[in-house]
Order: structure tokens, then sequence, then C-alpha cells
């Protein structure tokens, strides 16, 4: 919670006006009860209608300007709780984007969603709550015991023996709560972790008619979410009526003493109504209380989970590393990398000079992807480095590393926006630029057939178009910004061969300067580049050219013959 009420700080003056301004509306609230018995115990035994007129506009007075007051103050804690928490998502979603692919794999892609949402619409609740009612309900709870002292101390004493009844069911009450609401959320992350995935996928999910599995699945996650829901509503639902109940055996307790000593003349009528009106207005002040408790729980459970992101140390730090000599471009040198314990990737050892072209082979899972995400430091190295131009990455600052790729990752994203924005992404490219992309990507011909062309619409993730239309759209994404590295990661597979090998001539005539690094499936894709690394279970089984490792690598002559046979 500390960390979220540093984000406070900058309106501390507008919540000192909202809260003098809240202040002074619930004196005024306070002040009614009290004129109310003034008239009826002072005034209306002296019978002049001038004076109980008067009082009368002291009352509407006072209830007009509690009122404004209040709204007034309410719409200034709502603008409050408005801009922080418009500060608090800006800087998660900046931290989010600052993730390193552990960290990121350490939260959860569902659980950073939840985070960024219903976690900060709680936080957005408490700080609204606070100010409005946080404020008002202390208040009216104080300065109702220190008029009603004034006005009728026997009677008050039966209202503070209620007391601390009332504050130990809230004590534990809060207490049980917290823990409640942290599983709760949990819960919750895991849910929207099934509904993301169904959503993502599903069209695989009705082609392989698993519906009804999907369908439990999505069941048992909603069943959990409502048994916590359940177990957390039920335990904050106590508290209400049992507040309930004691206010109201004060009430009755008030009743029948004021009843008693106004009959032995200790006491006036008039006090009697403004004590049990006092009463009214402390028994909401106490519920309203209640309820702040039930969103300070929520809130206090989603700002830890918040400041735990916020509080993440970067962990790919840039360092202060000697450039070397070096002959090669780019230059993995013995890289070893596990994303758990078990090890992913094991001493690899390349180098690629400058506009050379290195492709990369291996069957599914092999770490070639891995090997992209090292590359550009997704992810740090666990043994070994990786150099551009002798340079150790951990020494390049990271926007500036990856600012030098052009990437088409497999299953890219696309967004609901014109195909322009797509390719450009925020780069403001020339149109030149864009449609040249568009052409060495053989993405020109479907484009100029689209409605509008460089300006129509793609759907959400592009899906109204075709796999190997939104392939070339990312390889033109990856080629429009002339990269000093290009980097298409098993980008051609939706494509037919000829059109394949119409891409590699374009790339290889029109992007000379650029070296490139072509992840794929089919020999086809990379037998005519300048290097191979064939990679099987993390490790190197061959490197060479196409003619060198038909003799002499046996899982490339393997992956070779299959492939013709075929
Ligand atoms: N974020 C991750 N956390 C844990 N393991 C991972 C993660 N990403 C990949 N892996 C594992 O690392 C191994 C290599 O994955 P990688 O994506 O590099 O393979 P690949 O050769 O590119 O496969 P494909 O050809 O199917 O794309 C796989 O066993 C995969 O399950």
């Amino acid at each position: 919670m500390k960390k979220v009420f540093t984000y406070l700080k900058p309106y501390s003056l507008r919540m000192f006006f909202g809260f003098t301004i809240k202040v002074l509306g619930t004196f005024m609230d306070l002040g009614l009860p009290w004129v109310l018995a003034y008239i009826i115990d002072e005034i209306i035994p002296k019978q002049k209608v001038s004076f109980i007129l008067w009082w009368g506009v002291v009352m509407i007075a006072l209830s007009i300007g509690a009122r404004t007051f209040n709204i007034i103050a309410n719409r200034m804690a709502a603008r409050v709780a408005r801009n922080t928490i418009e500060t608090l998502r800006h800087d998660l979603f900046q931290k989010i984007l600052s993730l390193s692919g552990t960290q990121l794999d350490h939260f959860t892609v569902p659980s950073l969603e939840t985070r960024m949402t219903s976690d900060t619409y709680n936080i957005h609740n408490m700080i609204g709550m606070m100010q409005r009612i946080g404020v008002r309900a202390p208040i009216i709870l104080i300065g109702g015991i220190v008029i009603t002292s004034t006005l009728e101390p026997v009677l008050t004493l039966v209202l503070i023996g209620v007391m601390p009844f009332l504050a130990i069911v809230v004590y534990l009450v809060s207490k049980k709560g917290i823990p409640l609401y942290t599983g709760l959320q949990l819960s919750t992350d895991r849910l929207i972790r099934v509904v993301r995935e169904n959503i993502t996928g599903i069209r695989v999910i009705k082609a392989l008619s698993k519906t009804s599995y999907e369908k439990k699945r999505f069941s048992d996650r909603n069943d959990e979410v409502v048994s916590k829901e359940l177990k957390a509503g039920t335990t904050m639902a106590i508290t209400n009526p049992v507040m309930n109940l004691l206010l109201n055996i004060g009430l009755t307790l008030v009743v029948i003493v004021g009843a008693f000593r106004v009959d032995a003349g200790a006491s006036q009528p008039g006090k009697i109504v403004a004590l049990l009106s006092y009463f009214a207005i402390m028994l909401q002040a106490v519920m309203a209380i209640t309820r702040i408790f039930v969103i300070f729980s929520k809130a206090s459970a989603s700002a830890s989970r918040i400041a735990e992101v916020l509080n993440t140390e970067e962990d790919l730090k840039t360092q202060q590393i000697d450039r070397v000599d070096s002959d090669y471009h780019i230059e993995f040198h013995h890289v070893s990398f596990a994303y758990t314990s078990e090890p992913c990737i094991t001493d690899i050892h390349f180098g690629i000079k400058k506009g050379e072209s290195l492709g990369i082979i291996g069957s599914t899972g092999s770490g070639k992807t891995t090997l992209i995400h090292l590359l550009m430091r997704f992810y740090d190295v666990t043994e070994g480095k990786i150099m551009l131009e002798g340079k150790d990455i951990k020494s390049i600052d990271k926007q500036e590393l990856r600012r030098r790729f052009g990437i088409a990752f497999q299953n890219d994203a696309l967004f609901a926006d014109r195909v322009y924005e797509n390719i450009s992404l925020g780069r403001e490219l020339p149109i030149h630029r864009v449609k040249e992309a568009t052409e060495d990507a053989q993405a020109a011909e479907f484009i100029s057939q689209l409605e509008k062309e460089l300006d129509f619409k793609l759907a959400i993730k592009g899906s109204n178009l075709s796999g190997g239309q939104k392939q070339r759209l990312l390889v033109s994404r990856a080629l429009a910004g002339e990269p000093e590295i290009l980097i298409l990661d098993d980008s051609s597979s939706a494509l037919d061969y000829k059109t394949d090998s119409l891409l590699r001539k374009a790339i290889r005539e029109n992007y000379k300067d650029t070296t490139s690094i072509i992840i794929a499936q089919r020999i086809s894709s990379v037998m005519k580049l300048d290097h191979i690394l064939v990679i099987e279970d993390g490790q190197m089984a061959g490197y060479g050219t196409h003619e060198e490792l038909l003799k002499n690598c046996e899982v490339y002559q393997e992956i070779y013959q299959s492939q013709l046979m075929s």
C-alpha cells in the first residue's frame, strides 16, 4: 500500500482542499439534529412563529450547504482517484514493457493483465472511497459523540459502550478479508488465462471438437473463483448484520433510558429526538466504515500485487564491458542457456560477417527461436557471450540494440489497424518505403487487391487475412526499416515454394548490406544462404554451407532425405 500511496503525493494540495470542504459539509450535517433539538426544547415553548421560521431557515441553509459541499468534495475526490490511477497504470504498463523474458515468465501474461485492470480498479475505488467516506464517517462518529455528550451525557455512554464491540468486529473481519481477497485475485488470474487461451485458440478448439473439454476447464476455474468470492463475500457480509444488531441494541436502549429520564425530568424530548437522529447518522457512518474495510481489504491485496511488479528490479542491466577486435558482425561465443533448471541451449559457437546470411534449421523445440531471444537480449545467456561487432550485447543499451533488428517472429502480432500502420508500426516510415518493403516481401500484389490497399483495415490479429498474407505483412514490417540485421523466424512456412523463393531472391538482391538470419523448417529456404546452423536438442549438430553439411552432417542429411522424399 505504501508504494501506491506515493502516487497520491502530487495531489496532496487538491486532497487538502477536498478534505477541508468535506469537513465543513460534515459539520453542517452534524449541526442539523442539534438545531432540531434547540427548536423543540427552546423555541417551540416560546410560541413565537417568527423565531420558529427563522430557525427553520437556518436548518434549510445547513442542509443545502452540507449537500453542496459534499458534492464539490466528492467531485474533487473522484478527480484525484482518476488521475492517480492514470499515472499508476501508465507506470505499471511501462514497467511491464521493460520486464525481461524471465520476469514475464514468472508473472505470466494473464496475471499482468489482471494487475493492469481489476487490481488498478480496486485501488481506484479505495482512493475515491477514502476521500469521501473515509473523511466523513470518522468526523460523524467522533463529532456525534462529542455533541451527544454535551446534550445528554448519560445516553451517550450507552453509545460509547457499544463501540468496542464494533471495533472488534471490524478488526476480525478485515484480518480475514485480506488473504481471502489475495486468493481470489490469484483464481481470477487463472480464470483469465483459460479465457485468453480459449479465445486465442477458438478455431483449433472447435476443429478438434474440444469444446466440451474446454467448457469443463472453464467451468472448473469459474467454480474456483465463485467459491473464493463466496467465501470472501460471506466473511465480509457478516460485518453489516452484526454492526446493525449492535447499533440497534444501542438505539433501543437510548429510547428506553431516554423515556425514563424525560419522565423523571432529567432530560427533554428534543434532546432525545436529536440523539436518535445522531444515532441514525452514526449508524450510517459505522456501516460506511465497514464498507471501507471491505474495499481496503481488496485494495490492499491489489496494491501488493501491483507493488510486486513496480518494485521488480531490472535484471538485464547494461554492463560496462570492453569491446574486442572481431571480424564478425554477429558472434555466438560458446553460448549456453536454460529457461528453467533444464539446459535449453548448450555451447553454441559461430560467427557471421556483415551482409552475410545464416540459416538455422532443426526439429521443433530444438532451440532455434531461443537463439533469437538471446540475440535480442530478451533473456541473458547463462554461459558464454553474444557479440555484435566485437561488443558484448550486455554492454549495449537494450533499446539501441533492438533498434538494429528487423524481425518477424512466428505468429507475430497484427493489430486492428490499417495495413500501413501494421507495417510502419509507429516508425512513421514514408509510404514509398513501405511499398518497396511490401514488394520485396511479395505482399504488394495481394495488398493492391484489398479495398483501399495500404489503408485497408485489418481485423484483430489480422483475422481477415490468410496465413500466407499475414506472414508476408510481417516480413514487410521486418524489411520496411531497412534493418542492419534481419531475422525471419519461420516466416515463410505458409508461403508456396515459388513465393518463398522470390522472397529470398528479393532479400539477397535488395538488402546486400543487411546481415540476415532465417529460421526455417524447409531446406529449400536456407540452402542458398552463406552459412547454415543445424541445431538438435539445443546443441550444434552441424555448421557450414549446404554442400558441406550434405557431406558431413548426419542430421542435415536426414532432414534433406526426408524432405526430398516428401
Ligand atoms: N518461456 C519459456 N519457458 C520455458 N521453456 C521454454 C520457454 N520458451 C521455450 N521453451 C522451451 O525451450 C525449448 C526450445 O524452444 P524454442 O521455441 O526455441 O524451439 P524452436 O526450435 O524455435 O521450436 P519451433 O520450431 O517449434 O518454433 C522448447 O523445449 C520449449 O518448450
